[in-house]
């Protein structure tokens, strides 16, 4: 393991001269060194999560934290923000030594934290989501007329009157930012935050940062999108199993050099070749129309779709575009009025339950990890049992067989290097991106004959998303149908033999990766495509 005094320190200076205005607010930062870390170490049961670690944040300074899944990147925020306490180790604010006891005392010293998963009620309007994260308790009118303010100072345009559930989830985020703003913070952590956007979106929300910085506001910023860290981040500190293995400035560096300080190695890369030819028909969806469970959710309407034996399939689009109801829809989470329209390896299952399609040799990945990838509680070994149980013979004469499970468990855990305390480690304690693997690699090493996968990808670091994506590949390569929902579009460009756009709850012609671009898609996600309107379908078809 490196250790805290191995930094690598600032690299060499870059050829390009950096903007004016950029090098004024670091100059500046550099003198009011607002948020100081020092020798902070964090121990749950079992791991050290954080050692002694050193972080400097100054006033006006983008800061990204970079590193692995498992890292220890959140664990170290959460202390920041007061959710969790160090084991040892001083937090130091604004020249003073503090200790961080709740997020309302982080909030009160003007720590905001924008979380990965939105903390918004749906039922409610805009202002009355901000109000109740206020300690003032403002009269709503005079608050959203401060909204207003807000949204229009920083470029976050959103309408305070309007109910959550009908917003964008470019625009929940607008809220969430906006709902930090009210307190002027003077340092804003964002984890992952551009997860969910589309590229406008994310250049939208840059630009507003950049705003922020230049006003004197710090930013921390976690992010496994290397690109993006190199757009936006003035200075970044790389974790490495719980230790800071090295400091750099971003613009200096390239993805790979970044991504060496992050593994200690080479990222790995991704090789694909072009499908050998379409095998048997897998999945095939038969005009799929399916009213949304959730009522804020998205209908589906005449879906039709076709996925063979050795291809993968990309579905795009900006999820709570109905990508939930048609994973759910092909999963047997929810049944269908009628049998035909989902048809899995030959038989029509509309009316089938979840464990019934598995039965027919579909596995699947859905996109919320906690909950329905995996129950939180329960060991990884007990969690793989739920899924594999049958195809990966883990019970024997109707008993479950405890020693298979945990072997299976083990197995997974070695072969898609999970990050984890072994088969009994509870499913709640793993990062992210370390659960995230855990549950491709069950699904995976069931060898399914369809696999149906959200965002397979999402909160995984670098290298853990190249080892993801090969393996996807070689499934496809040993004869399984691949249907991936994905919003990553460069994500979907690599790993895909034939691509369609998810909008509205209507599903866009499909097309070889080949004959199609990622600007074409992007306007598709807008629900713009030739014949949009009923037509996607019969595209399909004729495609199909
Ligand atoms: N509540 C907890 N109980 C036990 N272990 C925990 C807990 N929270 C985090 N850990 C462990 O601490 C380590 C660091 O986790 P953390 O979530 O901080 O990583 P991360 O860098 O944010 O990862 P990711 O990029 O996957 O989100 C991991 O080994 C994780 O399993």
């Amino acid at each position: 393991m490196p250790t805290a005094g191995a930094a690598t320190g600032p690299c060499t200076p870059a050829a390009s001269t950096p903007p004016a205005a950029r090098r004024a607010t670091l100059t500046e930062a550099s003198a009011a060194v607002r948020l100081r870390l020092q020798g902070i170490r964090k121990v749950y049961p079992g791991v050290v999560a954080n050692d002694d670690i050193d972080l400097s944040v100054s006033a006006g300074e983008i800061h990204a934290v970079l590193g692995e899944n498992g890292a220890g990147k959140s664990t170290l925020m959460k202390m920041i923000y007061g959710v969790s306490r160090p084991s040892a180790g001083e937090i130091h604010w604004e020249g003073r030594r503090v200790d961080i006891a709740s997020p309302a005392q982080a909030r009160a010293l003007g720590i905001g934290m924008v979380f990965q998963h939105f903390s918004l009620f749906e039922t409610l309007t805009v202002t009355e989501n901000v109000a109740l994260a206020l300690p003032d308790k403002p009269a709503l009118d005079e608050l959203a007329s401060r909204i207003e303010a807000v949204s229009a100072r920083y470029g976050l345009p959103v309408d305070p009157r309007r109910h959550v559930h009908a917003l964008s989830v470019g625009e929940r985020q607008r809220v969430e930012i906006i709902r930090c703003l009210l307190q002027d913070p003077k340092l804003l952590i964002m984890d992952e935050p551009t997860s969910v956007l589309t590229p406008p979106a994310v250049r939208k929300l840059f630009d507003t940062l950049r705003q922020l910085a230049a006003e004197g506001c710090s930013i921390l910023y976690i992010s496994h999108k290397l690109d993006e860290i190199q757009a936006l981040c003035h200075t970044a500190t790389v974790l490495r199993g719980g230790r800071v293995s090295g400091h750099c400035r971003p613009a200096e560096e390239t993805p790979q050099s970044m991504a060496r300080l992050m593994i200690g190695g080479e990222l790995p890369v991704c090789e694909h070749s072009p499908a050998d030819g379409r095998g048997e028909l897998r999945l095939r969806l038969a005009g799929l129309s399916h009213a949304s469970a959730d009522p804020f959710g998205t209908d589906l309407r005449d879906i039709h779709l076709d996925v063979h034996a050795g291809e993968i399939v990309g579905i795009a689009g900006v999820s709570g575009n109905g990508q939930q109801e048609l994973l759910q829809a092909i999963s047997g989470e929810e049944t269908i009025a009628e049998k035909f329209p989902v048809q899995i390896c030959g038989v029509e299952a509309g009316r089938l339950n979840a464990a019934r399609r598995r039965r027919l040799g579909l596995c699947f990945v859905p996109e919320e990890r906690l909950g329905r990838g995996a129950v939180p509680s329960m060991s990884l070994a007990d969690n793989a049992v739920l899924t594999a149980a049958r195809n990966a013979a883990l019970v024997r004469g109707g008993f479950l067989a405890y020693t298979r499970a945990r072997r299976f468990a083990s197995e997974c855990i070695e072969r898609f290097n999970v990050r984890c305390g072994g088969p009994q480690a509870v499913a709640r304690s793993l990062s992210g991106g370390n659960l995230q693997k855990f549950i491709i690699g069950r699904e995976i090493l069931q060898t399914p004959r369809l696999l149906v996968c959200a965002q397979p990808t999402w909160g995984v670091d670098v290298g853990a998303a190249a080892f993801i994506r090969q393996a996807i590949i070689d499934l496809r390569n040993r004869g399984c149908a691949v249907l991936v929902i994905s919003e990553e579009l460069d994500e979907l460009f690599e790993i895909c033999d034939r691509i369609a756009v998810l909008a509205k709850g209507r599903l866009s012609p499909v097309r070889p990766i080949g004959e199609t671009s990622i600007e074409d898609i992007g306007v598709w996600m807008s629900g713009m495509w030739p014949g949009a309107e009923g037509s996607g379908g019969e595209d399909d078809r004729a495609a199909a």
